[in-house]
């Protein structure tokens, strides 16, 4: 569903993205991590065309429309331009697609994207006016509604209480378990190693592992990219992991 092969980014005449090749199959939901600056979100940018890259992305090669019936992006900025409805922002997830957001079929995208989100008592609300929490699970929703194989996510549970954390972390392994293919960047570890069926953690810009939480969650690595040690607690839950 992704495939990036050799990704590179220059900003300001410095390289922030350098020679990432990475792929999402369907049934994987890949938690990106790294430390602040490490170019995830430059990654998600340049994988989807939003800006100049060297290398080769198959989202980017895709014209306009293909590419929005191909993939979802929730961006780290939770920006919504004007105050329209909580129900409306989400019907702009149906744009790509015939009915446009008015049809029968846009309906019932937006119905179970309301409902995936626990949005029911917010349809009518002016999306503005939303908690920094709320607006996240709205646009979550608008991501949703836009009903693609494949949902590019920019920090989801950033700003989201712990139940509303673990209810996107559900939903997202619930996704990918029905075929779709997710690339979400996160940095709760012990969330990404609970929920993520891989992880890739990048820093400076380079890959520096790729693959399930315990061989990419290795002492070494958090100390190579993060500086830290950590506890790792075992529960019945999955693992619990602790900074320190
Ligand atoms: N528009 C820009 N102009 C110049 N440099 C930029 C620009 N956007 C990002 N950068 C730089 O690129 C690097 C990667 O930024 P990016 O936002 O991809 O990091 P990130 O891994 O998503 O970080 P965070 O965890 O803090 O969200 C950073 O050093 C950042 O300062």
């Amino acid at each position: 569903m992704l495939e990036l092969q050799g990704l590179s980014v220059t900003r300001r005449n410095r390289p922030v993205l350098d020679r990432v090749s990475l792929s999402v199959a369907a049934g994987e939901l890949v938690g990106l991590i790294g430390p602040n600056g490490a170019g995830k979100s430059t990654l998600m940018e340049a994988a989807l065309g939003l800006i100049p890259f060297s290398g080769a992305s198959n989202l980017a090669a895709m014209a306009a429309t293909d590419r929005a019936r191909a993939a979802a992006y929730l961006p780290q900025s939770r920006e919504i331009a004007w105050p329209v409805s909580v129900e409306d922002l989400i019907a702009l997830g149906r744009i790509p697609w015939p009915g446009g957001g008015r049809g029968p079929a846009d309906r019932a995208a937006i119905d179970a994207a309301i409902a995936r989100m626990h949005l029911q008592d917010f349809r009518t609300r002016t999306a503005l006016r939303l908690s920094g929490g709320e607006q996240t699970r709205a646009l979550i929703a608008r991501a949703l509604a836009q009903e693609t194989p494949l949902l590019i996510a920019d920090e989801p549970i950033a700003g989201l209480d712990p139940a509303q954390q673990l209810a996107c972390l559900r939903l997202f392994r619930a996704l990918a378990t029905e075929g779709r293919g997710l690339l979400v960047s996160i940095h709760d570890l012990g969330m990404a190693a609970r929920f993520c069926t891989r992880l890739v953690l990048l820093d400076k810009g380079q890959v520096l592992a790729d693959g399930a939480p315990d061989q990419v969650l290795t002492d070494d690595l958090l100390r190579r990219a993060f500086g830290i040690t950590a506890r790792r607690i075992d529960t019945p839950d999955g693992p619990a992991i602790l900074p320190i």
